[in-house]
């Protein structure tokens, strides 16, 4: 199957556009980032506690039928009272970056106006945990848990919710930014739009596709008044975390909506300041594209110091006749989705290394100048705990062949910084409840007990290494 890229020509064989070294060490670049990530929602608990008000996943995970049997984010890892622990095994481990989320709601409860301070409190906590063991902290803004508050006024459908984002920014970098230099304003904006407003898959759990571009459009102007806001409080590198995936098809028409609805809808406006005139047209059926005002993609385009890619799996779609539309792809119909032939991870996802590489080297080619940093990859199996060990080969196959691929990418002039794993911890894995396990450490959800997984271990020698 060839890679094709919507709007640029490219067409190259997914096996022969790099060689990936399959012997022989392999060495990053001297000064490389080795960390780990996670997300509030997914690990923090205390949901109620020092004043933290509700998010649209703490409304979506009580709604029967949402989430996997009912699991919600109430305890998760309890990493609101054992972060020292947890920092204890992030520098046990060797490692040197740390992305984590902050929670808006324990921010601003109400998503709006004062500073809840027992809840910043807590990210200074972590903050001086982490510096203090030698880790740097990298922050997300959000990831994905908005204030209930401000979904009651149409969440990320209200423009105005773009401008409360902006707000919280500034609280929180006042508080933070002495001692964080690193900040993404979102996590994922597809995700956030398309899963949550377009298809339903998500919180706050609305389907109605129209709704997926205002919530997209809304959420980059959220990235660019928050960049305008971190850079005012003196902030030191700021980006956006976006998921991306090459898309892999015989037809070009289907590779170039998918891509369109994916990847370019949010690389184009952040980094060129403009969308992708074939995705404005392809969403017309949907919407006039009428909340984009005047100087909107000027706000959003505001220059940014990183990029960060979330690579799981590529897309491999078809045509197909009569196939009707994926949700979180609105307009999709004719198009199949998946075909991939390849080992499974326990998401269904296709393992499929060659697919970073191609990624990193279509966003050098055709976004230049933007540094770039692995803030998500890895992958969730069914792990069984042995003898207080976790022989999970099949995650550190995972990683094994796509750090791999990382590599080749750099060797093919990627500018790639650094790459954190998802995840540290095993977690609330959204729509998944806690079935789902990405960590590199094993949780016990009944003791919390945490058990450094046989990939944590092998991640702590490449980190050592700086290479594999
Ligand atoms: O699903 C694993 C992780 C998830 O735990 C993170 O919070 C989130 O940032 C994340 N994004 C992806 C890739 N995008 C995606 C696609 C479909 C469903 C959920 C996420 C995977 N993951």
């Amino acid at each position: 199957c060839d890679t094709e890229w919507g709007g640029e020509d490219m067409t190259v064989s997914a096996e022969k556009s790099y060689e990936i070294q399959d012997s022989g060490v392999l060495t990053f670049p001297e000064g490389f980032v080795w960390g780990a990530a996670t997300a509030a929602y997914q690990i923090e608990g205390a949901a109620r506690e020092d004043g933290r008000g509700p998010s649209i996943w703490d409304t979506f995970s009580r709604t029967p039928g949402k989430v996997h049997a009912g699991h919600t984010g109430d305890v998760a890892c309890d990493h609101y009272h054992r972060y020292p622990d947890d920092v204890r095994i992030m520098r046990d481990l060797g490692l040197a970056a740390y992305r984590f989320s902050v929670s808006w709601p324990r921010v601003q409860p109400d998503g709006s106006g004062p500073a809840n301070p027992r809840g910043l409190d807590f990210y200074d906590r972590l903050v001086d945990e982490l510096r203090e063991n030698g880790i740097t902290p990298i922050v997300t803004l959000y990831h994905w848990d908005l204030p209930q508050t401000l979904e009651d006024r149409g969440g990320w459908t209200n423009r105005e919710t773009a401008e409360r984002f902006a707000e919280y920014a500034a609280i929180t970098h006042a508080r933070l930014g002495d001692r964080v230099e690193t900040w993404t304003t979102l996590n994922e904006p597809w995700c956030s739009a398309f899963l949550g407003y377009a298809s339903g898959i998500h919180a706050p759990g609305r389907a109605e596709p129209a709704l997926g571009f205002t919530a997209a459009h809304h959420l980059l102007l959220g990235h660019g008044l928050a960049v305008q806001a971190l850079r005012a409080s003196g902030a030191g590198k700021v980006g956006i975390t976006l998921n991306l995936s090459p898309v892999i098809s015989d037809d070009a028409e289907a590779a170039a909506i998918v891509d369109g609805l994916q990847n370019r809808i949010f690389l184009d406006p952040v980094l060129r300041g403009e969308y992708p005139a074939d995705v404005v047209e392809h969403a017309r059926r949907f919407t006039d594209w009428s909340f984009v005002r005047d100087g909107d993609l000027e706000i959003i385009s505001r220059p940014t110091d990183l990029l960060g890619v979330n690579y799981y799996h590529p897309q491999t779609v078809a045509a197909r006749a009569g196939e009707p539309a994926n949700p979180v792809y609105p307009g999709s119909e004719g198009i199949a989705f998946g075909g991939a032939d390849a080992p499974r991870t326990a998401m269904g996802w296709p393992v499929q290394p060659f697919g970073l590489t191609d990624l990193l080297l279509r966003l050098a080619r055709d976004y230049p100048g933007t540094p770039l940093l692995i803030t998500e990859n890895g992958a969730a199996f069914d792990d069984v705990v042995e003898d207080g060990e976790v022989h999970d080969v099949g995650r550190l196959s995972y990683l094994d062949g796509h750090l791999r691929a990382a590599h080749a990418a750099i060797q093919g002039g990627a500018d790639l910084r650094g790459y954190l794993v998802w995840s540290l911890l095993d977690n609330f894995e959204w729509a998944e409840g806690y079935r789902k396990r990405f960590g590199i450490v094993h949780v016990d959800y009944g003791t919390q007990r945490r058990t450094p997984k046989d990939s944590a271990l092998w991640y702590s020698e490449v980190v050592r290494r700086n290479g594999l």
